[in-house]
């Protein structure tokens, strides 16, 4: 097969040796693929048994492929135990004309309800005063010592929350939210790379109890969240709710309203309650965790860098008439420091160690080397963002790099890049502002204890988690 270089591949087990070796010398898959990076170009193979696996680690080229010629790699690889639960249907775990349909949809009720925009920023600073309102409610001597993940992750899931089916969590709900994190959390301890890469009728066959659990924890979750916007669907059925055709107020009422327009045009082939149940299961799963990680991340390096903090405040405080009123989306063409702090938090939180692939259909050219049809293909962002050419000294926390060469920031791509990026990008990075700035221009904060790690708990696997476990001083200035 034609394909850029790496290193020489086994019989049956292609590279799969080395990269277990290395991750294990360099102490991380991250820093294994640096280390195949610097070796064999921004640009190589890895056999993972008889599929070639092509990993791109500079933004440039990830641009050529994945937005240039983006149209060829619309279709993600899926493990088979993903696509025997999703069908096919939702956006994370579905190829083809549903997910095409599914994205278009879901991008332009986003942009209908506000996001990215003022509404959007409403429903995050409510989120949040509610929040500063339960800190400050137990503050003693003006200092709250917060657990920093519980708190993320019920502020993140409550703006998600409130975005797909209109309803935040609060006393009278937390529970429900827990059960779920629950959930999520024994989903994520239950698989494993072998799950993921066996056939399902193996795992049927030869694991059954196995493979019955999963499925079963897979529906469980997907029907939790979306229970709302069944119990909703019900309702309009019986007349009890009318449709807002006119201004949905959050992403289940767009879509039924939807299911309504394609009805009456004799189309409901697509926009059905089976694909509402899975892309609204893929947004919450998509949208929660990741953003919550990335806060956590970053406070853990905003503690261990109270200069930082320092410098953010001073800029926040300036634009904000010494914090006469909330930061705002608006601000952010003036926020440069706080901008730069932000993506440096993004590069370091950097929540995949290994990308999703993409499968190359059809025989191209990756930076001048030929590439045939039927291998895996990626924007390896986890290595990219570590690219010591790209970033000097990447290991450091230094928001100042975005600062010295403007252009940079381009350079840092957390989302992915091409027709499979994020789509909740911009809801992301509202969040992260918000949430970021407001709580800078609130609070004090330090380290209840010793300064957290900002190493990656869990270098071994697909995803980074950040030290979970820390807890902060939320001190009122
Ligand atoms: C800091 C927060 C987030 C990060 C770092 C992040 C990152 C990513 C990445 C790297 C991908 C895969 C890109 C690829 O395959 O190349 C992705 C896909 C996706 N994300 Fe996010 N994400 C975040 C927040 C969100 C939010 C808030 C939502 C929902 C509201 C969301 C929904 C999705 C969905 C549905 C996909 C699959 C898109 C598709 O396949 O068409 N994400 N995200």
């Amino acid at each position: 097969k034609k394909l850029p270089p790496g290193p020489t591949s086994l019989p049956l087990i292609g590279n799969i040796h080395q990269l277990v070796y290395y991750s294990w010398k360099e102490k991380g898959v991250v820093k294994a693929f640096d280390y195949f990076r610097q070796t064999y170009g921004d640009v190589f193979t890895l056999w993972m048994g008889p599929l070639p696996h092509v990993s791109i680690c500079d933004y440039e080229t990830s641009q050529e492929v994945f937005v240039k010629n983006g149209n060829k790699y619309k279709d993600r690889f899926l493990p088979p135990i993903f696509l025997h639960v999703s069908e096919n249907l939702g956006l994370v775990a579905a190829n083809g004309d549903v997910w095409a349909e599914m994205r278009r949809f879901t991008l332009l009720a986003f942009r209908t309800m506000g996001v990215g925009r003022d509404l959007m920023e409403e429903r995050i600073l409510n989120e949040l005063n509610a929040r500063c309102a339960e800190i400050d409610a137990d503050a003693i001597n003006g200092k709250t010592v917060v657990q920093t993940t519980e708190f993320f992750d019920l502020t993140v899931g409550s703006v998600i929350n409130s975005v797909l089916v209109g309803k935040r969590f609060d006393d009278s709900n937390k529970e429900e939210f827990f059960k779920l994190k629950h959930l999520l959390d024994s989903g994520a301890e239950l698989f494993t790379i072998f799950d993921l890469t066996v056939p399902v009728w193996f795992l049927k066959k030869f694991c059954p109890g196995r493979f019955a659990r999963i499925v079963e924890l897979q529906e469980e979750i997907v029907n939790f969240v979306s229970r709302e916007a069944r119990e909703r669907f019900e309702k309009v059925q019986s007349g009890e709710h009318t449709l807002n055709h006119e201004d949905p107020q959050d992403f289940v009422e767009a879509y039924l309203v939807k299911i309504e327009e394609e009805k009456e045009k004799g189309n409901a082939k697509m926009y059905t309650m089976d694909c509402l149940k899975h892309v609204i299961g893929d947004l919450w799963l998509a949208g929660q965790d990741t953003t919550a990680t990335t806060l956590v991340s970053g406070f853990n390096q905003l503690v261990n860098n109270p200069d930082v903090i320092e410098k953010c405040r001073k800029e926040i405080m300036r634009i904000t008439e010494n914090g006469s009123r909330p930061l705002g989306l608006k601000d952010r063409a003036e926020t440069h420091y706080l901008n730069a702090t932000i993506a440096e938090i993004q590069r370091h939180a950097s929540i995949l160690n290994v990308n999703f692939w993409r499968i190359n259909h059809e025989p191209t050219t990756v930076k001048g080397y030929p590439v045939d049809s039927g291998c895996m293909i990626t924007a390896q962002l986890g290595a990219l963002h570590v690219n010591n050419d790209i970033f000097k000294d990447a290991d450091k926390f230094y928001p100042e790099r975005f600062i010295e060469n403007e252009k940079l920031i381009n350079q840092v791509i957390p989302f992915g890049i091409g027709k499979r990026s994020c789509v909740g990008e911009n809801i992301a990075r509202s969040e992260l502002y918000m949430m970021i700035g407001n709580l800078i221009l609130r609070y004090d904060i330090k380290s209840h204890g010793p300064l957290p790690s900002t190493a990656d708990t869990l270098p071994y696997s697909s995803g980074k988690i950040p030290d979970k476990t820390v807890k902060l001083e939320f001190i009122k200035l």
